[in-house]
């Protein structure tokens, strides 16, 4: 059983570095134009504009199930913020250097964002076993995938190590029971996006 995690294209906010949890902001132009081949028996996205449009432009016209618990870390009022604005913050200061156990203010800790997504995990994979599908693809946020591949990939590596292009997903493959069970899966594949020869 496969599940591919995608990120949602480039958006506006992304380019200017700023903070983008719960607040959306437009895909860039160019980010309109990514595609692949690839296609999974059924498509689970955030919430959030910026997934729901990607998912339709990287997967058209296929069953979706949109999924609340698959947003990003709420950032409360560092939302549409970058490192400039906020750096002289003292509260911003102690999240940099602990940001596993302090939270940004009116926002989510990281336990409470992780407990959501983690949430969210159990019911695709139980809607992906109990369907009987042989794969599932999740379009989702930068801080989701590395948080999953955290908790997912082979290899035992922090949440900061991974790298989440808009550019490019990746493919974890699960045996049932392990996927059942909540086990790391078997083996990693990235997937690059390609320019969409239509857009
Ligand atoms: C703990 C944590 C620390 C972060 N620091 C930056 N981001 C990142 O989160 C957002 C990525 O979301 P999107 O894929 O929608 O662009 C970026 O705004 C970036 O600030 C973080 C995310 C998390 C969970």
């Amino acid at each position: 059983m496969v599940i591919a995690l995608f990120r949602h294209g480039l958006t506006e906010e992304n380019k200017r570095k700023a903070y983008l949890g719960w607040n959306d902001s437009p895909l860039c132009p160019e980010s309109k134009r990514i595609g692949t081949r690839k296609r999974y028996d059924h498509y689970f996205s955030s919430d959030l504009q910026r997934c729901k449009t990607t998912v339709k432009l990287l997967f058209p016209n296929n069953d979706l199930t949109v999924l609340q618990e698959l947003r990003e870390m709420n950032f409360g009022e560092w939302e549409g913020k970058t490192y400039d604005d906020l750096k002289e913050d003292k509260l911003y200061q102690k999240w940099l250097s602990d940001p596993l156990f302090s939270s940004p203010p009116g926002g989510e800790s990281f336990q409470t964002f992780t407990k959501r997504v983690d949430t969210g995990w159990k019911f695709i994979s139980q809607h992906i076993i109990s369907g009987n599908h042989n794969s599932g693809a999740i379009v989702t946020h930068g801080g989701v995938i590395r948080y999953l591949l955290s908790k997912f990939a082979p290899e035992q590596r922090d949440f900061w190590s991974w790298q989440t292009s808009h550019n490019q997903g990746y493919e974890l493959r699960f045996d049932c029971e392990g996927l059942r069970r909540g086990e790391r899966c078997i083996s990693l594949l990235e997937v690059p996006l390609m320019a969409n020869e239509n857009g």
